[in-house]
């Protein structure tokens, strides 16, 4: 982007790659490495920005770092990818939620399908994690971004090997443990299943459960199950005039806004559309609150797995496929917990005026 370009928009972000830290670095705009994570620096491989040393860039460039620029760090899980925020120093978020729908665009922004910031913990946490949705709501917990909060962490404290944090969250304290693998498995707590605390308007059809219960939608009768892993989830396996879900043929963005803004859900809703494989194996797409479709959302696979079971079409265990890949998912009996295990990477870094 020349710096008249970088003029015209509404803020302006840098993005540097560094595919060999130890290059020459002739033609190409070196930025401090301040506060960047060393995987994040050895992760990226592309969009380096290239630029001749005029002294107007320099000085664009020195501009840019010396007002209110914000470091970050892009993080993804299975596609759904967050700006990381190193937010340690206060409880009060670097960024505001307007700033962060901006941040996400993905044609005038950095984009992403939210804002994570890694503030101080509280209740004895050790970190308290909170995100804004790419639209700007606040949303209490999300799976997946919580995967990449634990690499985040581990990066910019620079702890090796395997590694467990309690992260305070919207939806209680959450446990992420980083595998020997680099896969991050997270102790996602219990489900709520009644309907005022999920909340959702739709009536408790088993025991104070919402499950299968009728909801009208684009002319069609769908089952729908409610879960909350801290966040509402409509989990739905197929409508009564459908014969089977086939997920793939759904116009998501037609039918997902319709679920979110249902008057059935006070607090809209996530929406994750089932197609079972087998008693071990899901398939689902999602329509997320705030977010729109996104490639993955960890409190969704959660959420499907615990409707899976209470509709008794699988069995605690699954893998549920997402657009963006694959998460295990298990429901244990013996603690009520959801566990989830997936992978998060670091994809870029970069500062950002917003
Ligand atoms: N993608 C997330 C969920 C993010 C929050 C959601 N959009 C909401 O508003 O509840 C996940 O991986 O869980």
């Amino acid at each position: 982007m020349s710096p008249a370009a970088a003029t015209t928009t509404a803020f302006a972000a840098v993005s540097v790659a560094i595919p060999n830290p130890t290059a020459p670095s002739r033609g190409r705009v070196r930025l401090p490495l301040r506060g960047v994570p060393a995987a994040a620096r050895r992760a990226v491989a592309s969009m380096a920005v290239s630029a001749p040393r005029s002294g107007a860039a320099a000085s664009f460039l020195e501009r840019r770092e010396s007002e209110r620029a914000l470091h970050f760090v892009k993080y993804q899980g299975l596609g759904n990818d967050f700006i990381m925020v190193d937010n340690r120093d206060s409880s009060v978020p670097k960024v505001t939620p307007e700033e962060a729908a901006k941040l996400c665009d993905r044609n005038f922004g950095i984009g992403a399908d939210g804002v994570i910031f890694v503030m101080p913990g509280v209740n004895g946490a050790d970190y308290t994690m909170r995100i804004f949705n790419s639209d700007g709501s606040e949303p209490e917990m999300c799976g997946n971004g919580v995967r990449c909060f634990a690499r985040f962490i581990a990066e910019i404290e620079n702890l090796q090997g395997t590694n467990s944090f309690t992260i305070h969250t919207g939806a209680g304290k959450i446990i992420p443990e980083i595998q020997s693998d680099g896969q991050v498995k997270v102790d996602m707590g219990e489900p709520i299943l009644s309907g005022p605390d999920i909340p959702t308007k739709l009536l408790p059809t088993k025991n104070k459960a919402v499950v299968q219960a009728e909801l009208a939608v684009e002319g069609l009768t769908w089952h729908a199950t409610c879960v909350s892993m801290g966040n509402p989830h409509c989990v739905t396996f197929g409508a009564k005039e459908l014969k089977v879900l086939q997920v793939d043929d759904l116009k998501l963005s037609e039918i997902g806004p319709k679920f979110e803004h249902h008057e059935m859900f006070p607090a809209r809703t996530n929406t994750e559309f089932v197609q079972v494989l087998s008693r071990s194996h899901l398939k689902m797409r999602v329509w997320e609150r705030g977010a729109g479709a996104t490639l993955a959302c960890g409190t969704g696979a959660c959420a499907v797995v615990v409707a899976a079971v209470l509709e008794g079409r699988a069995e605690r265990k699954c893998v549920v496929d997402l657009p963006g890949g694959p998460l295990e998912i298990e429901w244990r009996e013996d603690d009520n917990h959801v566990y989830m295990t997936g992978p998060a990477e670091a994809v870029f870094y970069g500062s950002v005026v917003p």
